[in-house]
């Protein structure tokens, strides 16, 4: 088995959000891919879909040159659901008419339901009014033939439109989006009733395909995987032994910017749990020299990824070899880290496995968790049968304590912040916050200040602490600590770690914050 033969092709236009549309499919127990529109058409060939959903964009019909729904997708009779940029160009292609609106609607908006649609069955009644969220400038003018709208918003006179007979549909606002709260059973309807998709697709079936993707790709080469000990490396690398067997061998390397006692662990824990060959690298002095007196952030995170690949390179030497590196890299490092489709996109950070990879690649990858957000990756985890210590573990970006040193990271900071990391972690197990917390880490700050401390003066560093909820990281917000927490941590912390006289708590959320300092 290749892929499942009930599958929706979403054709991308560069959106941000792209790939939650793919995710609002799986929800809804359907198999999908994600192509983007240069190569849809032949996606398109291989997969035979029954139904295909065209994403935003942050171009404009309007534009000369910007993308265009394959006409053999227009002409196969497959159903068709456009979202944003989606329904804006059906519209055009099919003879309608876009126009630049004079004011556009970005964020919350009310749409009013005017006719029925198979769309908002069981979800949405005419003459109802619901909350949906938009982000668009150019607004439909004109119905190409055939088309009916069947909802209005202040902005958009033409919110939904349907045409029954061809099973075309397409709505304005973003459906896949969490802010539209009903739009996750839009989707589902769209998979169920518009493409008649029974909706039976697992994450055992997920797994299938994927070793069966891995077998086709990595054929009798041998595999490097970069094991760090978090969840989705793993993943990643129980999938990939499933796939290939003996082919792969595990590199972890210890950079020296891990948490007390972490390489022991992940070693450990890995070689007790898995019969996989692991090798232990340890490069603290690579790393630190690497890193002297660098302060920029994109820097450091360049100079890691690069020294990254060229310790697996080594190592694939030392294994006669190797084609294919693995990673287990997810959605969110990818879409951080570069414009998608060319689309401008923008970089936010460099994550050290995608956009601080060097240019030079002997080696080419192999990452199968790469369209799946954390909370799916941990969901194939368990049908992996993985230890719940994998599972349920923080995670832990790959550049490790250097991006929570912000300014020059040099040995004596690393373990000035392990040992109050190491301190606060304790005390959140203690109180059996663990598993209710995201993510949670300290950040030791460039600042230091004045302190008093058994009647003597103090000048000293000062340590914030961040905990965050979220399902994705795409998203955060601050975990609220319960009452005396956080003074009884700060108080442990200064009391305990020689170097931090203050500690500060970190209250923003993502976005407007990142989840990591740097
Ligand atoms: N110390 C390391 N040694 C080897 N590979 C690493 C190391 N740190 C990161 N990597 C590679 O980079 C990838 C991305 O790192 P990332 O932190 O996002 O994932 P993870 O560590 O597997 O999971 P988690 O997000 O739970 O920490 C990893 O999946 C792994 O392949
Ligand atoms: O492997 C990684 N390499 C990186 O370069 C990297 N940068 C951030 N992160 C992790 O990604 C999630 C989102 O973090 P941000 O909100 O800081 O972007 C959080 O879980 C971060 O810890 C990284 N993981
Ligand atoms: N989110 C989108 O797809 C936006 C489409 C187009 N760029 C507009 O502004 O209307
Ligand atoms: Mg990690």
């Amino acid at each position: 088995m290749t892929h499942p033969t009930d599958s929706i092709l979403i054709v991308d236009f560069g959106s941000q959000v792209t790939q939650l549309i793919a995710r609002r499919v799986r929800e809804a127990g359907v198999y999908s891919e994600i192509a983007p529109f240069t190569t849809a058409e032949a996606a398109f060939a291989r997969m035979a879909p029954k139904g295909v959903i065209l994403s935003g964009s942050p171009a404009s019909v309007l534009d000369e040159g910007s993308p265009r729904i394959p006409q053999a997708i227009l002409d196969s009779g497959v159903p068709i659901m456009g979202i944003c940029y989606g329904q804006q160009v059906l519209m055009q292609q099919l003879g309608g008419n876009v126009t630049l609106g004079e004011s556009g609607e970005f964020g919350h908006a009310v749409i009013e339901i005017t006719d029925d649609c198979v769309l908002f069955d069981g979800v949405w009644k005419t003459g109802e009014k619901h909350t949906v969220w938009m982000s668009h400038g150019d607004k439909v003018s004109a119905l190409a033939p055939g088309f009916r709208p069947v909802a209005v918003s202040p902005g958009s006179p033409i919110a939904v439109v349907a045409d029954d007979s061809r099973k075309y549909y397409a709505t304005q606002f973003h459906m896949e989006v969490a802010h539209t709260p009903d739009g996750a059973k839009l989707i589902a309807n769209f998979a169920r009733h518009v493409c008649g998709l029974t909706g039976d697709w697992t994450m055992a079936e997920f797994r299938a395909a994927k070793v069966a993707q891995i077998r086709a790709q990595v054929g009798s080469g041998r595999v490097i995987c970069g094991l760090s000990g978090g969840v989705d490396s793993a993943v990643a690398a129980v999938l990939i032994h499933e796939a290939i067997g003996e082919q792969l061998t595990c590199v972890f390397v210890d950079h020296g910017l891990m948490r007390t006692g972490e390489a022991e662990q992940v070693v450990s824990l890995f070689r007790n749990s898995y019969n996989i060959p692991l090798v232990h690298v340890n490069a603290e002095e690579t790393f630190l020299a690497g890193l002297a007196g660098e302060t920029d952030p994109e820097k450091k995170r360049k100079f890691i990824g690069g020294a990254f690949i060229d310790l697996f390179e080594e190592e694939a030497r030392k294994v006669g070899g190797a084609d294919f590196l693995a990673q287990g890299t997810l959605y969110p490092d990818v879409i951080e880290s570069v414009s998608f489709t060319g689309g401008p996109s923008v970089t936010i950070k460099s994550h050290h496995n995608v956009g601080g990879l060097p240019e030079r690649m002997n080696m080419q990858l192999v990452e199968p968790l790469r369209e799946l957000f954390k909370d799916e990756v941990r969901a194939l985890g368990m049908e992996l049968g993985l230890p719940q210590a994998f599972v349920g573990r923080h995670p832990f970006p790959g550049p490790g304590l250097a991006i929570r040193i912000p300014g020059e990271v040099t040995k004596e900071r690393c373990d000035i912040l392990r040992k109050a990391d190491a301190i606060y972690l304790e005390e959140i197990r203690a109180a059996g916050l663990y598993d209710t917390i995201w993510q949670a880490f300290a950040v030791l700050l460039p600042v230091r200040s004045v302190g008093v401390m058994g009647d003597g003066r103090t000048y000293d560093n000062v340590l914030a602490l961040r905990a965050v909820t979220s399902t994705d990281g795409m998203t955060a917000e601050a975990f609220q600590f319960p009452g005396d927490f956080l003074p009884r941590v700060a108080t442990r912390i200064v009391n305990e770690v020689k170097g931090i006289n203050r500690v500060t708590y970190d209250y923003t959320s993502k976005p407007p914050g990142t989840i990591e300092w740097e």
